[in-house]
């Protein structure tokens, strides 16, 4: 938590003039994670410039280091930057998840690499997010896993320093990040490792691609040719030297902000490609009534504080859904209701983001409902009051959203929004033209 940032309940800024800011918004959390995992893996010192450093990458890198790899975190020309040293894994170990996704998914299967009993918890809600696919398919390969009850957190993974691997089949339709999990270590396992996803429809396939990506930037051989199939070659992981993207989905509040209030917004440094699910907020923005140009220099979004319905399939890019919420519930004017749909599985989320929104969004005056996969908003004028955050970073950045139309909404637990952006006040009152 940056020392400086409010802690408790915090009044959302209203925005009383047209917005002209340019935000830069800090690294990608899933970039970073999946970094930092493939540097521990890996066979030589990586270097990590403008990672994110928020709630989920410090406690990726506590875990990492518990696990015996060394980081030394540092600053470079203002920027941070991380060297990470590979060591040979062990354990004992405690690993503390938060309420991560991303540690709590990626590291038992580098756990199961490590020699020696690893157990992992973490936040009290962090117990009910799902978990029982990744454990399963370790089983599967050969890896020992206790559960303190059901297959969720606490849990120790007791490795002996080699995984066997081979196929596995899992349903990943709860959560995209047990298939990356799997990936991201697989190609330390003898065997290398092939995950077949067998469910519903598998969420948010662009972090599985990102995963693919990363993997093959460290050399490391992916066969992604046919739908729900993945193999990863055994071989060894190269060293990385990357500079980590601005986090897109972070990203989307800011550029928000501009269709509500009027205005405009650039992010420098946005990337003319990627595999973050947060690019989608260009269709999204633009759907909603925003212009939306990207050039060499970044996104610049433009819009006159008019938010148009919308009918949307959020299924691949389900992290955006809460600032979608938030946007749609401000379509006071429009003549239909919006629709959010292919999101069954945020119901897995920080925390039920679907029950969170629909109860916080009513709250204030919204006409929200569920659907079974997703929200139904209609048009209504929204009031002041309270607006409860669950431990949830999106929902504190939906919330801010609404103040700046609304008046009188504060946000309970303002500082929840650590888990992956610290700096968020700051960055917003500075984008207001106020201190944060
Ligand atoms: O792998 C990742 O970095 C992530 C995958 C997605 O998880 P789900 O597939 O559980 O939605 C996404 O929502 C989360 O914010 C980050
Ligand atoms: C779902 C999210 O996080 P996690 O990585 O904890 O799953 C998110 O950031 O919206």
């Amino acid at each position: 938590m940056d020392p400086h940032s409010p802690t408790g309940d915090w009044p959302a800024p209203t925005a009383d003039t047209p917005i002209d800011a340019t935000v830069a918004v800090p690294g990608s959390k899933s970039l970073t994670n999946r970094y930092a995992v493939l540097a521990a893996l890996a066979t030589d010192a990586s270097r990590l410039t403008r990672p994110l450093v928020s709630r989920d990458t410090t406690l990726m890198v506590g875990a990492l280091r518990d696990l015996g790899t060394q980081v030394t975190q540092e600053n470079v020309d203002d920027e941070p930057s991380w060297l990470i040293e590979p060591q040979q894994l062990r354990g004992p170990a405690g690993i503390d998840c938060g309420l991560a996704g991303t540690v709590m998914r990626f590291l038992p299967p580098v756990a199961a690499l490590a020699d020696g009993p690893v157990r992992f918890d973490g936040d009290p809600h962090a117990r009910k997010r799902p978990m029982a696919p990744v454990l399963g398919a370790l089983r599967a390969l050969g890896v020992d896993i206790t559960t303190e009850g059901a297959d969720a957190l606490p849990f120790t993974v007791t490795g002996t320093g080699a995984v066997r691997g081979g196929k596995v089949v899992l349903d990943a339709s709860g959560s995209s990040q047990f298939v990356s999990a799997l990936l991201l270590a697989g190609a330390r396992f003898e065997q290398g490792v092939t995950v077949v996803h067998d469910g519903k429809p598998l969420p948010s396939l662009p972090h599985v691609q990102m995963t693919v990506e990363v993997l093959r930037d460290a050399g490391v051989v992916v066969d992604d040719m046919d739908a729900n199939t993945w193999h990863v070659e055994p071989s060894e992981i190269s060293a990385l030297e990357v500079s980590v993207e601005p986090d897109l989905s972070n990203a989307a509040a800011f550029l928000a902000a501009a269709l509500v209030a009027g205005g405009r917004v650039r992010v420098p440094g946005w990337p003319q490609v990627t595999t973050q699910a947060g690019d989608t907020m260009r269709d999204i923005l633009d759907a909603m009534g925003a212009e939306v140009v990207l050039d060499r220099d970044g996104l610049t979004v433009s819009g006159t504080g008019e938010v148009s319905a919308v009918d949307l399939d959020l299924h691949d890019v389900g992290e955006l859904t809460p600032v979608v919420a938030a946007l749609a519930a401000l379509a006071a004017l429009a003549d239909s209701p919006s629709q959010l749909r292919g999101i069954a599985h945020l119901r897995g989320h920080e925390t039920d983001r679907l029950a969170a929104l629909r109860t916080e969004l009513n709250g204030l005056g919204g006409r929200v409902t569920e659907t079974d996969d997703g929200l139904r908003i209609e048009p209504a004028a929204l009031h002041a009051g309270t607006f409860h955050t669950y431990g949830d970073h999106r929902m504190v950045m939906a919330a801010a959203v609404l103040g700046l139309r609304v008046p009188g909404v504060v946000i309970e637990d303002v500082a929840t929004v650590g888990k992956t952006l610290p700096t968020f006040t700051e960055l917003w009152g500075r984008m207001l033209g106020r201190q944060g």
